[in-house]
């Protein structure tokens, strides 16, 4: 044996490799009391053991995701300053304005990287504006696309822009990390914004972005600004579209088993018109003109409420993105309760992303019940603390007659001597398939087909066994496989809108795409053993 060699091997405990430090990593997770303490566990985990990190990940998804991800990623992104440890992703600040690709091309292994969320910070979850505070949620994206698609680690990007927070309790924290300044004007938010896609592009020419919680007006801007433009897509309006499109495509058949309506006879109610809401509406609207319903017809199915009660187009300074599905229908006086709009619209589905804690209280969730032999609740808003009702409530509330799907997981629930499994409509079951389609096909435009494509995709990835049990989303546990599908849907929709740069594909069967899609997927590189 060498000298290093020898000394090294002296620094292992001599048992080591008879024990399972996997266990032991999970044994030292679940000892943390909190989910802050569990996250910077694991994050220092990534930092010392990336593949065991990824592994585990893979391995528990279930008991890992919520903390990475919504709900406990919202705490890690609120201390974030407090809790900061190492640099874990690039922050490009509105003092880089002119310079925007030198700050870039001190990204290592820049022709490597595939794939880069993007947050301003600015609507952090339904958390508001945390400003620099705001990077975890592009890491925990990252972690999803790793662990949920199979992407490559070196290939990610996660991206902060600092330009300066709204929030005056920042300015006045000694420990905050990012620049004390109010948020810029529009003019010169947009020249930064400009400067930087142009950047990442020349930077990154192989990469797609994902604009991760903006505030609203500025998720649809951009989106609509460089949608044509570049490689890149918006989460909180296309991929919870898509999400909830997909849950909601499977709760309407179930609904209607119960109760005879037909798909495009559901009656929409959107409590929350902000980028999530607006987006799924969008979504399912363009669904229904699939099924054969002239774009009228299909707005005419869904109504959206916000703060100030039913959105009607008589009303005095509606901001722009909440125009098109204002109803013109409407006479009398204005509606300001959620109860009194459900009472006037009956609707068969109730969708809630408004960050309203228990906005769903008992007599609102009584009524959907007594209006639907199935009602369709769907309480989106993240993290948990957010929602706008409980599992447990809506079971009781209901009768077990709810179809239930949260924005952030809750547990599978017993009522009535009956197990009841929640479905978990989050973005998160989307967006690592459409980015692993769009990244492999070369699209270079994310299509609106694409991301409905995704959609059905995902609807139509249930096992007999998760209809049987009543579900509306597939398991978690089978994300890698689901990812594959969808990345195959959002392939073939790229070629059918002449997007795509990967000719190659268009040569192979489904089953041989998929199958090539498969092989594709990064896989940790299997070991139990600590770094030296
Ligand atoms: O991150 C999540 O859990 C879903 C999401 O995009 C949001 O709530 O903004
Ligand atoms: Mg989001």
């Amino acid at each position: 044996m060498s000298l290093a060699a020898l000394h090294n091997a002296s620094r292992l405990p001599p048992y080591l490799f008879t024990t399972d430090h996997r266990q032991r990593v999970l044994t030292q997770l679940r000892s943390k009391a909190t989910g802050l303490e569990k996250y910077i566990y694991l994050n220092g985990l990534k930092d010392r053991e990336p593949n065991l990190f990824y592994e585990i990940l893979i391995g528990n998804l279930l008991e890992i995701v919520p903390i990475l991800y919504t709900p406990t990623v919202g705490d890690a992104c609120s201390n974030y300053s407090h809790i900061w440890r190492r640099p874990e992703g690039l922050y490009v600040t509105i003092e880089n304005k002119g310079h925007i690709k030198e700050v870039l091309r001190s990204w290592p292994a820049a022709q490597a990287s595939r794939i880069a969320v993007v947050t301003d910070g600015s609507r952090i979850l339904g958390l508001g504006d945390l400003g620099a505070n705001g990077l975890p949620i592009s890491i925990g994206k990252l972690d999803l696309y790793i662990a949920g698609a199979g992407i490559k680690p070196t290939t990610t990007l996660p991206i902060c822009l600092d330009l300066g927070t709204n929030t005056q309790k920042f300015h006045e924290d000694p420990l905050y990390l990012g620049i004390r300044r109010k948020r810029p004007d529009t003019e010169e938010m947009d020249e930064f914004m400009h400067e930087f896609m142009e950047a990442m592009r020349e930077v990154f020419p192989q990469l797609l972005v994902q604009f991760e919680d903006f505030s609203t007006d500025n998720a649809f801007r951009y989106l609509d600004l460089f949608r044509n433009q570049y490689r890149c897509f918006n989460d909180d309006i296309q991929g919870t579209g898509s999400v909830v499109l997909s849950g909601f495509l499977n709760a309407a058949r179930l609904s209607a088993a119960a109760a005879g309506t037909p798909l495009t006879e559901q009656r929409i109610l959107f409590f929350g018109a902000g980028s999530a809401g607006i987006g799924v509406a969008k979504q399912l609207l363009s669904f229904f003109t699939l099924q054969g319903l002239s774009v009228e017809e299909a707005r005419d199915r869904i109504w959206t409420v916000d703060s100030k009660g039913l959105i009607t187009a008589d009303r005095k300074g509606l901001q722009e993105h909440k125009k098109f599905f204002a109803r013109t229908d409407y006479q009398g006086p204005p509606l300001t309760k959620l109860e009194d709009v459900i009472k006037y619209v009956k609707p068969t589905a109730l969708l809630g992303l408004s960050t309203v804690r228990n906005a769903f209280s008992e007599e609102i969730v009584r009524l959907m019940a007594s209006l639907n032999a199935r009602p369709i609740i769907f309480p989106l808003s993240n993290p948990v603390s957010l929602c706008e009702v409980d599992f447990e409530d809506a079971l009781k509330w209901t009768n077990g007659s709810v179809i239930f799907a949260s924005g952030s997981p809750y547990k599978v629930t017993e009522f009535n001597g009956k197990r009841y499994e929640p479905g978990q409509g989050n973005n998160m079951y989307i967006f690592p398939g459409i980015g692993l389609g769009t990244i492999l096909s070369k699209a270079n435009h994310v299509t609106d087909s694409m991301v409905e494509q995704a959609a059905i995709a995902l609807a139509s990835s249930l096992t007999a066994e998760e209809h049987a049990a009543g579900l509306v989303y597939p398991r978690l546990v089978r994300i890698r496989d689901i990812s594959a599908q969808i990345a195959l849907a959002v392939i073939r929709a790229a070629q059918k809108d002449n997007v795509d740069e990967n000719s190659l594909f268009r040569n192979l069967s489904d089953d041989a795409l998929l199958e090539y899609i498969r092989a594709k997927q990064w896989q940790p590189t299997t070991s139990h053993l600590p770094r030296l």
